[in-house]
């Protein structure tokens, strides 16, 4: 089994050739854009790239562009010297030169703002580094893998992506299926998550039906893998050593559901005020995007300013 396959063990005919196009463009220094759906494993395809192409051996420094606040975004990048700025008391290379002789993964690089997409594209051109505050750019040599769940075209015709960036990254596009759009995957990784996670916790291993599975394979799994890891993990955690039939599982599971976050949102019960659903619905949302507001905003179709609003007004650490 090679590197790709452990990463991401498929049957699906579609992301098989994605990993074949990886395990080829895996040998040279050519820039990869990863696209797809948040958690379906663009991370972990970077890491088969890097651990698979002759950088291996050097480092595989990831950097989410989306939880950087705009105004470092340069100098967590290009770095920067001394004092360029009020709070940079010491030096630091940024993280392309730490990437020298590696990988860079440049995760959710569609919320990189203008002025740093107008640097990364000189990087990606000329090989150099423009650190903040230093007049000589310098040069760093690490292989470039982008990703991003939204559409970069659109965000180029909506103006907030530079067009030449994006023809620039988009020179070997890659997107991973959603999971819902390879449901025969869906039991072989269940069972497997379920297994390495009741481990790892130390627990007895639960095990699935297949009515349980059935149900599984038939959610529409908004948060693709990592909602189905998440649930394997709290299912190992709550029901160790059990059978676990589909009546165990989340009521958010019932039936068969298709596209998006509402797949997740039932019909709250007689006498809930629409508040708490509210609050409840945000919590959800940032409980599986690990707290990660801009993500949350997203997943619940709103800006990330109306989600801090909404925050404050329900109180919400
Ligand atoms: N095929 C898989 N087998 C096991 N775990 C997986 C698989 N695909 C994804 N995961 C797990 O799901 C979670 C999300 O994966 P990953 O972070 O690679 O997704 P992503 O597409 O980069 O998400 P995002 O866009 O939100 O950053 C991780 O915990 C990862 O280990």
């Amino acid at each position: 089994m090679d590197v790709f396959e452990q990463a991401l063990p498929t049957q699906s005919p579609n992301l098989q050739t994605v990993l074949r196009s990886a395990s080829l463009v895996a040998a040279s220094d050519v820039t990869v854009l990863l696209l797809g759906e948040s958690g379906t494993g663009k991370g972990r395809l970077a890491e088969a790239i890097h651990a698979a192409s002759p950088r291996a051996a050097g480092p595989m420094v990831a950097v989410n562009c989306g939880a950087i606040p705009d105004s470092l975004a340069e100098s967590e990048l290009f770095g920067h010297r001394r004092g360029a700025f009020t709070g940079a008391v010491d030096e630091a290379p940024g993280r392309i030169r730490a990437a020298s002789g590696g990988t860079l993964f440049l995760d959710e690089v569609a919320e990189l703002p203008p002025s740093a997409q107008a640097k990364l594209l000189r990087f990606l051109e000329t090989g150099e580094v423009q650190t903040v505050g230093e007049a000589t750019p310098r040069r760093a040599d690490a292989r470039v893998v982008a990703a991003t769940h939204r559409d970069l075209e659109a965000e180029v015709a909506a103006g907030r992506f530079r067009a030449d960036l994006f023809y620039r990254l988009n020179i070997v596009p890659l997107e991973i299926p959603a999971l819902r759009e390879r449901r025969c995957d869906i039991p072989g990784l269940a069972r497997r998550l379920l297994v390495e996670l009741a481990d790892s916790h130390g627990v007895e291993r639960p095990s699935f039906t297949k009515a349980a599975l059935l149900r599984l394979r038939d959610h529409g799994w908004p948060g693709n893998v990592r909602e189905l890891r998440n649930l394997c993990e709290r299912t190992a955690i709550l029901l160790p050593g059990r059978e676990v039939d589909a009546s165990n599982l989340p009521a958010g599971l019932a039936g068969e559901s298709t596209a998006g976050a509402d797949a997740a949102v039932a019909l709250p019960a007689e006498g809930v005020r629409l508040e708490d659903v509210e609050a409840d619905l945000i919590r959800q949302a940032l409980a599986r995007t690990e707290g990660n507001r801009s993500r949350a905003a997203r997943l619940l179709g709103i800006s990330r300013h109306t989600l801090l609003y909404r925050l404050r007004k329900h109180a919400i650490a």
